[in-house]
């Protein structure tokens, strides 16, 4: 996809300028070669694993290629929510009602009802595993929605596996503590409208971390995801058909802070308005998330305490988006001395 020339925002203009010194054209975003980790050959695949550890550890963010994931399928996804962000208010009243564990919900900003700053965006939310949820309308929705949710689930949980090896643990060992058999899954359609006269102050999104395990991410061709990498934010420009990935708190939890959730924003101001498609899994609902205890063997101690990761994801989405504030509430803090 071929990013539709715009009027960047001061913002991406100083990110861009920021990652103008990194030598390749993905602004040293690690890149993850999907069909590597799956049909490689042995050594290349361990390579692949431990860059792709290096990826969680140094970033919690990087690029996955060789997906599988069909582009037309991303198309028809992406074109079902914009219909839907069409349709007549009278057609989404009944899910703009909805609260933060509602298993549909259209709105705007992040939870408007707490919202501390105003954010411009306009989202669809639909619980997509264990059960699947839907509005009925569009008509086509469902049909596509059931497919991509299956098809980028699978893509996630072969990730989580690679995940897992590359912190020296069997593939499974994610899956295990986490009951990624009936992981939680949620599909969010994000719309950033157009403004051609930028506020300075307005953000389509503000910085926070997600509270999943994994988000996978595709736009429609315009810039505007930022993520904060080494004390900078950064503009990230997508390899053609690539994902984008975004690790989550529960990453975070579960692996006592090695791997960490990374913090990022959507930002508007451009002449084109913004699409953003999100697919994220979570562990299973009722499972107590903790970290595991061969990541603590260091003698570093627990960095985090268990806590159900339904209460967590209710907790992060009731309250008004400030950076990675929610993940306090399971820090613990340790005695200095
Ligand atoms: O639209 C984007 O690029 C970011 C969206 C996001 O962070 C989210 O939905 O959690
Ligand atoms: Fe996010």
């Amino acid at each position: 996809m071929v990013a539709p020339s715009r009027l960047p925002s001061h913002e991406e203009q100083s990110a861009a300028a920021a990652a103008d010194g990194s030598a390749t054209p993905s602004q040293g975003i690690p890149v993850v070669d999907l069909g590597v980790l799956i049909n490689g050959a042995a050594d290349e695949r361990s390579r692949a694993i431990r860059d792709l550890g290096r990826a969680c550890e140094d970033w919690g963010f990087f690029m996955v290629t060789n997906h599988g994931v069909p582009e037309a399928l991303r198309e028809a996804i992406m074109d079902a929510c914009k219909e839907l962000f069409r349709l007549p208010l009278e057609e989404k009243k009944e899910y703009m009602r909805a609260k933060p564990m509602d298993p549909i919900r259209i709105g705007t900003g992040f939870y408007s009802v707490v919202d501390a700053v105003p954010c411009r965006r306009d989202y669809l939310k639909m619980f997509s595993h264990p059960e699947f949820h839907c509005p009925e309308k569009p008509a086509k929705l469902r049909e596509i929605a059931t497919e991509y949710a299956t098809c980028t689930r699978a893509l996630l949980l072969e990730l989580t596996k690679a995940i897992s090896e590359s912190l020296g643990l069997a593939g499974g060992r994610l899956s295990e503590a986490l009951n990624l058999e009936s992981c939680f899954q949620i599909l969010v359609g994000n719309h950033y409208p157009a403004c051609s006269r930028p506020d300075e102050q307005a953000m389509g999104l503000s910085a926070h971390s997600d509270h999943g395990l994994l988000t996978l991410l595709f736009q429609n061709g315009v810039d505007g995801l930022q993520v904060k990498h080494d004390g900078e934010w950064l503009l990230a420009k997508p390899l053609p058909g690539s994902f984008f990935v975004i690790a989550g708190d529960q990453l975070e939890i579960v692996t006592n802070g090695r791997y960490k959730g990374v913090l990022h924003r959507a930002v508007v101001g451009g002449e084109q308005s913004r699409m953003s498609f999100v697919s994220l899994i979570g562990p299973c609902m009722d499972t107590v998330v903790e970290p595991l205890p061969e990541m603590a063997a260091d003698g570093r101690g627990l960095e985090f305490r268990g806590i159900r990761y339904r209460d967590y994801m209710e907790m992060q989405q009731s309250n008004s988006i400030n950076e990675k504030t929610a993940l306090d509430i399971v820090r613990v803090m340790h005695q200095a001395g």
